[in-house]
């Protein structure tokens, strides 16, 4: 019977060692890297938040610029969303049981998605508010 955190796992063959794994598997494991983070809560929240956030270039009439700057964010938090998925799994097996040092880890990962995060409302203020004045007749 499969369990979710070891599925996809199969033991490595003679075959394997030899022609190492190609570019298409290489996409394919991390393909399943991003499937699996994605079930996470903050990775779903990001998702309705990019959602939004392109909803709102458009509804601004952003410039091109901004729509960038959007993009570089979404794709940097979810980035660091599937990292922090990455190093839970991690810790979790090396300290199955309380730990200062696991406590740290996760802490600090989970900190890394919190510095993003706020670096991207940042560029939302300096990309939302001059196209929201523009739009207004402000400036
Ligand atoms: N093995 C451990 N030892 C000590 N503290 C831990 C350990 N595992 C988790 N913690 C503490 O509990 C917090 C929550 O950990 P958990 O694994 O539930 O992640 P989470 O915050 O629920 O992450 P996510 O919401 O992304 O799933 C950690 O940030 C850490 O402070």
């Amino acid at each position: 019977m499969g369990d979710a955190a070891t599925e996809g796992l199969r033991p490595r063959t003679g075959q394997d060692m030899k022609s190492g794994n190609s570019l298409f598997k290489s996409f394919g494991y991390a393909a399943q890297g991003v499937k699996s983070a994605s079930g996470e809560r903050n990775f779903k929240v990001d998702c309705v938040a990019a959602v939004l956030a392109f909803a709102l270039c458009a509804l601004l009439q952003v410039p091109l610029w901004g729509w960038a700057a959007v993009a570089v964010c979404i794709g940097v938090q979810l980035a660091m969303e599937t990292m922090n998925t990455a190093l839970e799994a991690v810790v979790d097996l090396a300290s199955p049981g309380l730990h200062p040092l696991a406590k740290r880890a996760k802490d600090c990962a989970a900190g890394a998605a919190l510095i993003t995060a706020c670096a991207s409302i940042v560029v939302a203020g300096i990309v939302y508010v001059p196209a929201l004045l523009k739009l207004a007749g402000v400036s």
